[in-house]
């Protein structure tokens, strides 16, 4: 059944909370007194799923229903999940509160995005304070996966689970933290930085430019896949986080840092840091750096899911979980399914064409384990090498398409395994993939006969398929062209 979720405020981050939820597949209401609400989370909505869909692997649900209601009560009617992004401040957050808990069912999560107050500060007025929790998320909420979920002794265990599954099933990781404290874990931590940010502007040491500039290219790649405790451990050495903290400990005692201070936001700071933030990026609109930042954050992530490490890791154990059942036999087998990813895309702004090809082995790689050649089987010593590819390419394709290779088993017989490949998006054939492969031993790296569960699984699969229409094109070749002098 179709989860339904309430956001409650469709700003930013509200907005970015919609498109998540949407593109996993739930309902999603919004309650918002911004008469722009609508234009601006469509805005959001079209940037996540050019970006969001392409992080998977394997088909996204269907995307959910959006509506929007000019009343709470309308809004929050039958929801499962109440995200509430208002403004950050606690007397209009309570307020929020105590309306949406005389319409929404008991039952109902209610997750705060609040950058820094505590669950027991939202807590304090609500008439039923054990359905309030904070689930804090990062911008933008429809790419990055945390959320820090902070509770208190009058949340229930069961809720806590509940919530914890639902964050999960979103494709995000919910960090629960041990106590409440004023601004969570991170924003204690980004505000420290921040505050460091502002001292070296204030003081003539470095500009906006510069300061990301530090960030950029050094160590932000580092946190970005190993944080800060593991990246110091390597900085240890061989004699790791002990020899790190004796050789870098003490400049802790040293004048280094002014982290308690914080520089007064003059009018003439606030001017400084405009100023200089307008120089470094004012020639984008605020869209187009989105749209930049999007396309950065899903090349990166996408680069850690090769590695399986870090946000990538989350991302294939999410594709484990949205894995399709067992295929039918008796139509052709489908063996991709998934949104073209970002960085599929090239100069002429659709997907290259080695991203065919890639679509296509991906389709081999899913058929081979269908029929038996899988990790332990090729960890054995036995695979499929491909001899031969034609590929067409008949239509184009865009960023967040979402694709479907239909496979057909052609000849499954000693060595040769023949597949025909109809990549289609819709009802629309993009591209055919024909290849021939050629069963192998790992160890000598020649031809050999495969394994008799997989010749037999083979055999099995080019029986029913050979009952199945023949697509046109099979066994199709590249006419020589005549050219006229
Ligand atoms: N912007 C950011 O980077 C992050 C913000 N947050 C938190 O998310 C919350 C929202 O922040 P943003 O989205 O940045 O603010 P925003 O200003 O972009 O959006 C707030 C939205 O709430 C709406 N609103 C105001 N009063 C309302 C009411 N009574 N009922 C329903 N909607 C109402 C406004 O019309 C606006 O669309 C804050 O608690 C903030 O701390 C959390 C993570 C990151
Ligand atoms: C600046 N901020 C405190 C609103 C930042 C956050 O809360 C999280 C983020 O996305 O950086």
């Amino acid at each position: 059944m179709t989860k339904r979720a309430t956001i409650v405020g469709g700003g930013v981050i509200g907005g970015g909370w919609a498109a998540r939820f949407l593109l996993m597949g739930w309902d999603v209401r919004v309650f918002d007194p911004d008469p722009e609400a609508e234009r601006k989370i469509g805005e959001v909505l079209d940037n996540a799923r050019r970006s969001l869909p392409g992080l998977s692997d394997v088909a996204m649900p269907a995307e959910g229903k959006l509506s929007f209601h000019e009343t709470i009560s309308e809004a929050v009617a039958g929801s499962d999940w109440i995200q509430e992004s208002v403004p950050e401040r606690l007397d209009l957050k309570r307020k929020v509160y105590q309306t949406l808990q005389e319409h929404c069912s008991p039952d109902a999560v209610i997750g705060s995005s609040t950058s820094g107050f505590k669950p027991s500060e939202l807590q304090g007025c609500a008439t039923r304070p054990a359905q309030i929790v904070v689930t804090h998320p990062f911008n933008p909420v429809y790419l990055l996966p945390l959320i820090e979920l902070v509770t208190t002794e009058k949340n229930d265990a069961a809720l806590i689970e509940r919530a914890k599954d639902i964050i999960t099933s979103l494709g995000m990781f919910p960090l629960h933290l041990k106590k409440e404290i004023d601004a969570h874990i991170a924003d204690r931590f980004l505000e420290a930085v921040w505050r460091e940010a502002l001292w070296l502007i204030k003081d003539g040491i470095a500009t906006t430019e510069e300061i990301d500039n530090a960030i950029r290219y050094g160590f932000g790649l580092r946190w970005g896949q190993m944080g800060l405790f593991e990246t110091y451990r390597v900085a240890g050495g061989e004699a790791g986080m002990k020899h790190f903290i004796a050789q870098f400990g003490p400049c802790l005692e040293w004048p280094w840092t002014k982290l308690m201070d914080v520089p007064e936001l003059t009018d003439e700071l606030v001017d400084m840091i405009a100023d200089q933030s307008d120089a470094q990026s004012g020639a984008y609109t605020i869209r187009e750096l989105e749209r930049i930042r999007d396309n950065n954050l899903v090349a990166m992530m996408r680069a850690l899911k090769t590695q399986d490490w870090g946000a990538g890791a989350l991302l294939r154990v999410q594709d484990k979980r949205m894995m399709p059942a067992e295929p039918d036999l008796l139509k052709p087998i489908v063996t991709v399914s998934r949104a073209v990813p970002l960085d599929w895309t090239d100069y002429n702004g659709h997907m290259n064409e080695a991203r065919y090809v890639q679509a296509f082995g991906d389709g081999t790689d899913k058929f081979m384990e269908f029929v038996g050649c899988d990790e332990d089987y090729i960890a054995n010593g036995g695979s499929y090498f491909t001899a031969e590819t034609h590929i067409r390419y008949i239509d184009e394709l865009n960023a967040g398409a979402r694709i479907r290779v239909e496979t057909i088993c052609v000849l499954g017989e000693g060595k040769k395994m023949h597949l025909f490949h109809q990549m289609f998006e819709g009802d629309r054939l993009v591209a055919t993939g024909e290849m021939m492969l050629i069963h192998v031993s790992l160890k000598t790296r020649r031809a050999s006969n495969p394994a008799p569960h997989i010749e037999e699984k083979l055999a099995k699969v080019a029986a029913a398929h050979a009952a199945l229409p023949r697509p046109e094109g099979i066994g199709r070749a590249i006419g020589v062209i005549g050219v006229k002098a």
